[in-house]
């Protein structure tokens, strides 16, 4: 079926889920199976403009060939003379930034935290055996499925390691490490970095490094400085901890943090 070639006509367009920076992603139903769909349409006048034609090949290359339960399904894609369409897994929990905002406080408790890890840390092993470093793990590349399964999307800027960065870092500093921040060449360590930076976030409400002067928040990731507010268990403390670590090398491998404390939090 994956070589099916699909087309516009083939489908019911829905409501707009999302906008993107290139583009915006539609609700959308397969008219013949009725399967319900996320339509991502990318301009493909702003992606030459912007030069990421390499990126949205990697992406479709990268996502159409991986099957695992925490990582947004691509069922495949079609182009017109100004549109490329990627056909996406529809996760109805829509992104995780979303549902952090709409939490008190911005956060969760430590339990639902750690089951949303636990699914992270499950997908990235994954991705580290096919030799995929996603380079962006973020709340707003997170979906939630059905059933509140997290799901890794977005992987305009996952490639095959080892890479050095040509692209130039967009968004949030947040939760980039420091090898990346520097623009050195990084590996999978950098996507340890990240489930740090965001178990941080999930638990605390904010990012650990976040600050409104971007040259402060590059400063704190340089130096690995930020503080944890004491209603955070000792459990996630040392997950955070044994995550944020400047030297890539002494960061706590996903082999061992899969069966971390905090993890079996959620036993139940
Ligand atoms: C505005 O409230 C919303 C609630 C749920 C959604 C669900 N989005 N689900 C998706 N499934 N597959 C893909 C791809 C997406 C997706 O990209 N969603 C998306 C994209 C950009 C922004 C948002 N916004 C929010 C609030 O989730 C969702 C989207 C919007």
């Amino acid at each position: 079926q994956s070589r099916k070639s699909w087309s516009l006509v083939n489908f019911d367009i829905g409501r707009p889920l999302g906008r993107g920076k290139f583009g915006n992603v539609y609700l959308a139903r397969e008219k013949e199976t009725k399967f319900v769909i996320a339509l991502k349409v990318l301009f493909k006048k702003q992606v030459a403009e912007q030069g990421i034609e390499h990126q949205v090949r990697r992406e479709i290359e990268i996502q159409s060939h991986l099957r695992h339960p925490n990582i947004l399904r691509m069922y495949g894609f079609f182009h017109d003379e100004a549109r490329i369409y990627l056909i996406l897994e529809y996760a109805p929990g829509g992104t995780l930034f979303n549902a952090l905002k709409n939490q008190p406080n911005n956060r969760f408790n430590e339990q639902k935290s750690a089951k949303y890890i636990k699914c992270l840390v499950s997908a990235l092993s994954y991705l580290h055996e096919k030799n995929v470093i996603h380079r962006d793990i973020k709340p707003e590349n997170l979906l939630l499925g059905h059933d509140d399964q997290l799901k890794i999307a977005d992987f305009g800027w996952s490639v095959h390691e080892p890479n050095s960065q040509r692209t130039t870092l967009c968004g949030t500093f947040d939760y980039l490490s420091p090898e990346m921040v520097q623009g050195n060449p990084h590996s999978k360590t950098v996507d340890l970095w990240s489930i740090g930076v965001l178990a941080y976030e999930l638990i605390v409400g904010s990012a650990p490094f976040h600050h409104d002067e971007y040259d402060i928040t590059y400063r704190r990731i340089m130096n690995v400085q930020y503080t944890v507010p004491n209603f955070v268990s000792k459990p996630a403390v040392h997950f955070i901890g044994s995550l944020l670590v400047f030297d890539p090398k002494k960061r706590m491998p996903l082999s061992q943090l899969i069966n971390h404390p905090w993890l079996k939090f959620d036993a139940k």
